[in-house]
Formats: C-alpha cells, structure tokens, sequence
C-alpha cells in the first residue's frame, strides 16, 4: 500500500478544546481510514459537534494535533483544509440561488465557468436535484434544503465528509428517506471518509461502519458497529447503544475452553452468559441486557430465567414496553414484548427468560474520573 493510502484520512492526536470554564474535549485520539463511516454518539454535550469543529478548523485546539491524510493541518485555516461539512439547520445562503449555494465552495479554485457549472450539476445530480439550480432556498422544503447543502459540501471533492445531525430539522417520514438516500451516497463515494454526528442511534446503526462512543469530553469506545452493539465493552456503551439493562452480578465459575461462558449469580439465582473478556471467580461484573432479549417464561424452571413484579406496562404499538423489578432485589429493567402476546397485569409476577446469547458480561461500572 503507498504510503498516502495507508495514512488515515483523519486523525485527532490528543486534542483538547476548551470553553472558558467547560473542558469540551480531553485529549482526544481519533482515528478515520479513507472511506469509513464513523459514528460519533453520547450524551448531550459530550463533545461531538466539538470535535467535528476542530476537524473543520472552526474551534482551535488548546492542545494536540489534527492530520487529514497525514498532513498536520491544526493552524490551517478552514477553508483550506478541504473538508466537506453538513450541518443540522442547513445553512444555505438565502440570498443566493441553488447553483450560487453549490458554487460557494468553488470560488477562488480557477475553475473556468463551464468547470463550475458542470461540478455543481455533478454535485446535483447526486443529490437528486438537478432540476433546481434557479430556485432559491425559501422555495425549496426542508429535505430538499438539506440534500442541497449536501450537494454543497461535495461539490468541493471533499476526501472528508462531516455531518453533524443532517437529518435532525426533519420531520420522521423524510429522515427515512434521507436515511436511504445518504446511504446510496455512501455507496457512491467510497473513497471519502465521513465522521456522523448524531442522536439517532436508528441512523448510526444504519450507516456507520464505525461506532465511536463519547461520553465527557473522552472517547469511551469505538469498534466495528456490529461488534460494539453485541459486544460492548463497557456498562456504558451497553447501556447508550441500545438500551441494554444492566444486573449487577458476582462471577461463579468460568472456562475460557466453553465458549467464554461464565456462571454469574444475580439477585441469588445462577445464570449463564457469554463473558468476552476473562472472569476472575469472585468478580463483580454486570449483565448488559437489551428490552428485546427478555421472553416470557411458562414456569420458573430452567436456565437463566428469573422471577420479576411488572411495575408499569406502555403500549408501542409493535411492542409492550414493560418496567419490572427483580423481586429479591428490586433491580429495575425494561423489556419489550412483542405486541402479539398478551401483556402481563401491573403488580403481577412473571417468569423472564434470557437467551445465553441475548446477554453479555461488562466490567462493573466505575465512575469515570
Ligand atoms: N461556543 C461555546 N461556548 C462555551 N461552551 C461551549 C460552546 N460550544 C460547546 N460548549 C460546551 O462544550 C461541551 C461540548 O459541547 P458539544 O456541542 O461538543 O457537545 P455535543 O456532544 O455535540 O452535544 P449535543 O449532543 O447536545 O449537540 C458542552 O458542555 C457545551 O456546553
């Protein structure tokens, strides 16, 4: 591979952003290969708009470097840097026409007028709205204004796409739509690396190839999407992606040789889960366990079922979402049931069951910092 290849497109060493009194970033390392779909996902005000920012070049760093392609680029200014960005409120100059807003970022390049024209139709035509460069902005809908500012962000080639919420401002119907529409562009940009910003976990899970989970200004996990969501490695990835339930549970045994299987007692009963890391005997651990995972059991017999009281149960329409505590120690969960069974009465007791594959072990939660 040459070099330029093997280099990640993006690359954040140890960057630190400050607000005043606000640390919006702490040393964050990040890392995006050429043609990866990054998803950055946690809490409200863990640092994701912070940290496409400082990628962008709107925030500086007070500390550590940013690269695109290997280049250190952290005192460059943003309109150098070359890199794409969409953001929620769609930002298109309202005083200018669709082919002026596409055209924007081409300026100043020396592209004859017949260059730019044809790159903006290109950029277009991707979008599906090529038919409108005469229009203005007021007189397009709110989708159209976002594919348009889509098609502004690529009319520049960028080898870096950053959006931050680009479906947030529309309404469900239309985030469907756009949802598939971005993935065809994925697919027919697949040189370009894109970093997702998003509180949808709906729209990372469809897109990304990767999962970056951030949580206080930090980098908490990141791995392959699928490997993340059914193998967390942490309490609170488990719990954000996905809204895994979280037991506390103390290690019985453990063989490494039995498919990483783990014997865990919970509230005074034994269960048997996967364990993806080694279990020391004695351990207290946590069992990460999704609302879809739970089935209602016929009896109290059998491996891995456990006696709940059904605290409150809420229609979905495809599902019941149940909230149930375990009877011997009140642990809250949630469960949903398919809308196809009968739900069970509030203040009853059921029998859950856990499928082994359905659960995974993550080290206890310790408070971070
Ligand atoms: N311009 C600013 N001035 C002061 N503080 C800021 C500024 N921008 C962001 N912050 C603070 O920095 C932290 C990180 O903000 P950031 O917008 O990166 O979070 P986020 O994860 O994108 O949040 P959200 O999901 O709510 O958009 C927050 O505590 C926020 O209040």
């Amino acid at each position: 591979m040459s070099q330029e290849l093997s280099l990640a497109a993006v690359e954040l060493r140890g960057v630190t952003v400050r607000y005043r009194d606000t640390v919006a970033l702490s040393g964050l390392n990040l890392s995006v290969a050429r043609g990866r779909t990054v998803a950055l996902l946690g809490p409200s005000g863990s640092g994701k708009s912070t940290a496409l920012k400082v990628i962008a070049g709107f925030e500086q760093p007070a500390a550590g470097q940013v690269l695109l392609a290997g280049k250190d680029v952290t005192a460059l200014a943003p309109a150098k840097r070359g890199v794409g960005v969409v953001v929620q409120s769609y930002a298109l100059f309202p005083h200018l026409s669709i082919q002026q807003n596409v055209a924007f970022g081409l300026k100043g390049r020396g592209l004859s007028r017949q260059q730019l024209r044809e790159r903006v139709a290109e950029a277009l035509a991707v979008v599906h709205m090529e038919k409108y460069t005469k229009r203005y902005p007021a007189e397009l809908s709110g989708g159209q204004q976002q594919r348009i500012a889509i098609a502004r962000a690529l009319a520049i080639k960028p080898p870096v796409l950053l959006l931050d919420e680009p479906l947030s401002a529309l309404d469900a119907q239309l985030r469907q739509q756009m949802l598939a529409e971005l993935q065809e562009l994925r697919r027919e940009l697949p040189d370009t690396a894109m970093i997702y910003v998003t509180h949808d976990q709906q729209e990372a899970l469809a897109l990304a190839d990767d999962i970056a989970v951030m949580r206080e200004a930090r980098l908490v996990d990141m791995d392959v999407t699928e490997r993340l969501y059914h193998q967390p490695p942490s309490g609170f990835t488990a719990s954000f992606l996905g809204g895994a339930n979280l037991l506390s549970a103390v290690v019985e045994s453990f063989k490494p040789t039995d498919d990483g299987v783990c014997t865990v007692r919970i509230a005074g009963r034994q269960f048997r889960f996967r364990a993806p890391f080694e279990a020391a005997i004695g351990e207290r651990v946590s069992v990460a366990i999704r609302p879809y995972a739970c089935q209602l059991a016929e009896s109290i017999e059998g491996e891995n079922v456990f006696p709940v009281i059904v605290h409150s149960v809420q229609w979905r329409g495809a599902s019941y979402r149940l909230i149930v505590r375990l009877t011997e120690t009140a642990e809250q969960l949630s469960v949903d049931l398919p809308a196809t069974v009968l739900p069970p009465e509030v203040a009853s007791t059921i029998s859950l069951r856990v499928r082994r594959e359905d659960a995974v072990l993550v080290p206890a939660e310790v408070a971070v910092r």
